[in-house]
């Protein structure tokens, strides 16, 4: 986790990362805003994080991917695939705009619901 002068950053580096977001996000109560940071792989991962509470996302290793692959059109191509998935799984969800995007769409590992057999 890392303190921002106007919010904080929950890091991916310090395992298991969506359960801090959920705690730091308890935490808080709204008064700073807070970015998740590693391991944003798809628009799945966007969207869960911003389910979870995050107010943005931080993307690091597919930007440097993007870009050692094809350069700016491959940062942009990797912007644009976010985007897209995230826009496929607000659209699977329910989720007209960002603002709908909501705790009650994610379940954390504790959350699940268990069979009874
Ligand atoms: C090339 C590169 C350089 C980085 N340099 C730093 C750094 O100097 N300090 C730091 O805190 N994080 C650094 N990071 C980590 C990123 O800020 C970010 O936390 C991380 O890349 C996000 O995870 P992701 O790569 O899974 O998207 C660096 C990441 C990359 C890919």
């Amino acid at each position: 986790m890392q303190m921002l002068r106007r919010g904080i950053t929950v890091k991916a580096s310090y395992g298991n990362q969506k359960s801090w977001l959920v705690q730091v996000v308890g935490a808080v109560k709204g008064k700073v805003p807070v970015l998740f940071d590693g391991g944003i792989r798809g628009g799945t991962d966007v969207f869960k994080a911003l389910a979870l509470g995050a107010q943005a996302v931080l993307i690091g290793r597919p930007a440097v991917y993007g870009l050692a692959a094809k350069g700016e059109y491959g940062v942009k191509r990797v912007i644009e695939m976010l985007r897209d998935e995230l826009e496929l799984t607000m659209a699977l969800s329910g989720c007209p705009t960002l603002n709908h995007i909501s705790r009650k769409h994610v379940r954390t590992k504790h959350e699940r619901p268990r069979s009874m057999l």
